[in-house]
C-alpha cells in the first residue's frame, strides 16, 4: 500500500521509518532544515530496538507532487492540523484513509470537518520520539505501538492492510473496535501524565510516590473520565483508579512529550490536553479545577520559553 507520512517529525519519522525500512512504499512530507538533512542525508532512526538510516527516502514539502495515498499517516503537533488537512487534499482518492497519531480528542474533528468523515480512521500512538536534529529521529526506550480502526467498527480493507505493514515492520499494532474509547482511554492517561509530569517538572516516579501530587494525578484523570462520560464516551465511572494503578506499572522514569518541549523551550500542546478538558467541563457544566489549574500554570510557557523582559 502507498504510505504518506504528513508531518516527519518524531512520530511520523519513526512509524515511517520503519516501514520503509520493511520494504514498504513510503513517502514523507517535511519542512525546512529537517527537509534539507533529510534530503541531503537521508532519515537515521537511533533506537534501543536497532538503528536504521535510509540514505534516499522520497520527501517533499509539497504532498500535491505524491499523488494519491492509500492512507496519510499524519504526525504534526496539534497547532499544524488544519494547515497540514488542507495540505494532503491532494492525496486523496475515494478510499483513502488518514490516520491521525496525535495526541488529544479533538483532532479527528477537524480532519473530518476538513476532509470528510470517510476519510477518517482513528488511531493512537505509544511512543517516546523526538527529532534529535535534522534528518535524525531518536527513540527513546522499546515502546513503539500504533493502536487503529475505523469508528464504524468495521475492519476495513486499509485498516487491515496497514495493520499487516506494521506488523512486517516489526511496529507493535493493534486494530481497535472501539477507536473512539481507545483514543479517550490513553487521553484520561496523557493528560494526567503531562500536565503532571509538566507542572512538577519531573518524571512520573516521584510523582505517583508523593501522596499529594499522587491524589492530584488522580482527580486531573478523573475529571477527563467525567468529560468523556458526560460526553457518551463509555469508560466506566471508576477509571482514574484504573490509569492509576497503571500509572504504578510503568518506568519511574517515564515522562510526556509536551514536559520534554518544555524542558526544551518549545510550545506545548496543553491547550488541546488539560486546556480541552477544562473547556468540556465548562460546557458541560463539569468542575474541572485540576485541569484549570494545570492549563493556567502552564500557559506562561505555551507559545514557548517566555522572553526575560529587562526590568
Ligand atoms: N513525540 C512523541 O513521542 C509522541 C507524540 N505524540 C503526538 O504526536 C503528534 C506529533 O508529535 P511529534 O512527532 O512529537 O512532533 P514533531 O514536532 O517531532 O514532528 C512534527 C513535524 O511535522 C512538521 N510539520 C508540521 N506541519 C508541517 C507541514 N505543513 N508540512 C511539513 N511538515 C510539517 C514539523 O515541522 P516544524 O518543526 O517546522 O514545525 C515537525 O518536523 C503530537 O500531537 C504529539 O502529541 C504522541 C505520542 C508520542
Ligand atoms: C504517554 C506518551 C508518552 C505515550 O506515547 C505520549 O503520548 C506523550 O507523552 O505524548
Amino acid at each position: 500500500m502507498r504510505l504518506v507520512v504528513m508531518g516527519t517529525g518524531g512520530v511520523g519519522g519513526y512509524f515511517g521509518a520503519r516501514l520503509a525500512e520493511a520494504g514498504h512504499d513510503v513517502a514523507f512530507v517535511a519542512r525546512g532544515r529537517h527537509l534539507e538533512a533529510l534530503r541531503d542525508k537521508g532519515l537515521r532512526v537511533q533506537s534501543p530496538l536497532g538503528d536504521l538510516h535510509l540514505p534516499h527516502i522520497e520527501v517533499t514539502d509539497d504532498p500535491a507532487t505524491l499523488g494519491q495515498a492509500d492512507l496519510v499517516l499524519f504526525g504534526v503537533k496539534l497547532w499544524d492540523t488544519e494547515g497540514a488537512a488542507e495540505q494532503i487534499k491532494p492525496l486523496l482518492g475515494t478510499h483513502t484513509g488518514v490516520v491521525s497519531f496525535q495526541n488529544g480528542v479533538v483532532k479527528d474533528d477537524i480532519l473530518r470537518a476538513r476532509l470528510g468523515a470517510e476519510h477518517v480512521v482513528g488511531g493512537v500512538c505509544y511512543i517516546a520520539a523526538t527529532i534529535a536534529e535534522p534528518g535524525i529521529i531518536r527513540h527513546a526506550n522499546t515502546l513503539q505501538k500504533l493502536v487503529f480502526g475505523e469508528y464504524d467498527g468495521t475492519t476495513s480493507q486499509r485498516v487491515q492492510a496497514f495493520h499487516d505493514a506494521c506488523v512486517d515492520a516489526g511496529i507493535d499494532a493493534e486494530i481497535s473496535a472501539d477507536i473512539e474509547r481507545t483514543i479517550w482511554e490513553k487521553f484520561v492517561f496523557l493528560v494526567g501524565l503531562s500536565g503532571l509530569t509538566s507542572t512538577v517538572r519531573a518524571p512520573i516516579g516521584p510523582i505517583r510516590d508523593n501522596p499529594r501530587s499522587r491524589a492530584f494525578l488522580h482527580d486531573v484523570m478523573d475529571e477527563v473520565v467525567r468529560v468523556a462520560r458526560a460526553q457518551g464516551v463509555s469508560l466506566p465511572a471508576d477509571y482514574a483508579d484504573d490509569r492509576l494503578a497503571f500509572v504504578d506499572q510503568v518506568p519511574a522514569d517515564m515522562t510526556s512529550s509536551m514536559h520534554f518541549d518544555l524542558e526544551h523551550g518549545n510550545r506545548l500542546e496543553v491547550a488541546w490536553l488539560s486546556g480541552d478538558v477544562a473547556d468540556r467541563g465548562k460546557a458541560l457544566g463539569i468542575p474541572t479545577p485540576a485541569n484549570r489549574a494545570i492549563m493556567d500554570l502552564l500557559a506562561v510557557h505555551s507559545d514557548g520559553r517566555p522572553g526575560v523582559t529587562a526590568g
